[in-house]
């Protein structure tokens, strides 16, 4: 797979926060690529910069092989940008403002409309912006940086303040972008949503990135403990230390929690007992990764 983006050594300072630290990361073209970390980390610098909005102190980077500083005009047309904080024409509806942007691109207005639908804003077309909920503002800055089909789409922490049900409404928008074959690169400080969307993800902290690569690898490589939980009172902590393989046992309870790296062997052992009641097995997670890279506990 070409690449789409190469980043390397990346730097910017704000007086004296190191905002990005030395940041190399390369997007493969049809990737879904996460930066994934909490505030602050130096998220929403890197992409601006990638994105050709802020110029770097240091370091190289080329988008769709191009270099997207000082901005060059071939390459915004195939680059679509969402920015965290969405600005709108003012008093146009949904629809006026999504042809609006189109336009700008010379994108015919039926296109226009049918990205609106695409985001599941058909029945909001003639809402004016300013009284769309925060959801469906979100969705129409995602279909604003849409419109024009880009090869390449840029989203800073798009599910940012959205409801449960709403994330989960974006996230099927963006799995069906990508699936057409752009390009997505996202921000955000959702473990899940990293989890559960990108095909890699660079976890940053500080400006630096810390560790990069497909989620699911990222928690594979931890070799860290799978906890198993059954109801409290289907067996005593006792009996479950006595268990093979077992790495460590609480109860709060509620629950009595068995931490081991072997658990087809534990589960076997209390299913014998007719110790599942209530059984929940949860692996590691990128939380968990976060936790080994920096020693403190993931706080978005
Ligand atoms: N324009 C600016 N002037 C001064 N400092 C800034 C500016 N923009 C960002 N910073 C600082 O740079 C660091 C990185 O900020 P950045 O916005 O890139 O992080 P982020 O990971 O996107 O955070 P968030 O998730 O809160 O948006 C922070 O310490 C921030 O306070």
């Amino acid at each position: 797979m070409p690449n789409t983006i190469v980043a390397t050594d990346l730097r910017k300072r704000y007086g004296d926060v190191r905002a990005v630290d030395g940041v190399t990361l390369t997007v493969e073209e049809g990737e879904f690529f996460g930066i994934l970390g909490p505030n602050g980390a130096g998220k929403t610098t890197t992409l601006e910069i990638i994105e050709g909005l802020r110029q770097a102190d240091g370091g190289e980077v080329t988008v769709l092989g191009r270099s997207p500083w000082p901005r060059d005009p071939e390459l915004l047309p195939r680059i679509g940008v969402q920015l965290q904080a969405s600005s709108f024409f003012e008093r146009l509806t949904a629809r006026e403002q999504l042809r609006t942007f189109g336009s700008l691109y010379g994108v015919p207005d039926r296109k226009a409309d049918a990205m609106l639908e695409t985001v599941g804003l058909t029945e909001k077309a003639d809402t004016p912006v300013e009284k769309l909920s925060g959801g469906q503002a979100q969705r129409l800055s995602i279909a604003c940086a849409l419109v024009h089909e880009p090869e390449l789409v840029f989203l800073d922490e798009p599910t940012a303040a959205l409801d449960p049900q709403a994330r989960r409404n974006l996230w099927d928008v963006l799995r069906a972008i990508n699936t057409e074959g752009r390009t997505i690169v996202l921000t955000t400080h959702y473990m899940d949503e990293a989890e559960t969307l990108c095909d890699r993800v660079a976890i940053i902290d500080r400006g630096r990135i810390l560790q990069s690569g497909p989620p699911a690898a990222l928690v594979r490589d931890l070799d860290s403990a799978t906890r198993i939980g059954v109801v409290s009172g289907v067996l005593s902590v006792a009996e479950a230390r006595a268990l093979p393989d077992v790495d460590d046992v609480s109860d709060d309870g509620v629950s009595l929690v068995i931490a081991t790296r072997d658990p087809s062997s534990v589960v076997a052992a209390l299913a014998s007992r007719g110790a599942l009641d209530g059984v929940q097995i949860k692996g590691a997670t990128l939380e968990d990764v976060f936790l080994n890279l920096t020693g403190r506990e993931y706080r978005a």
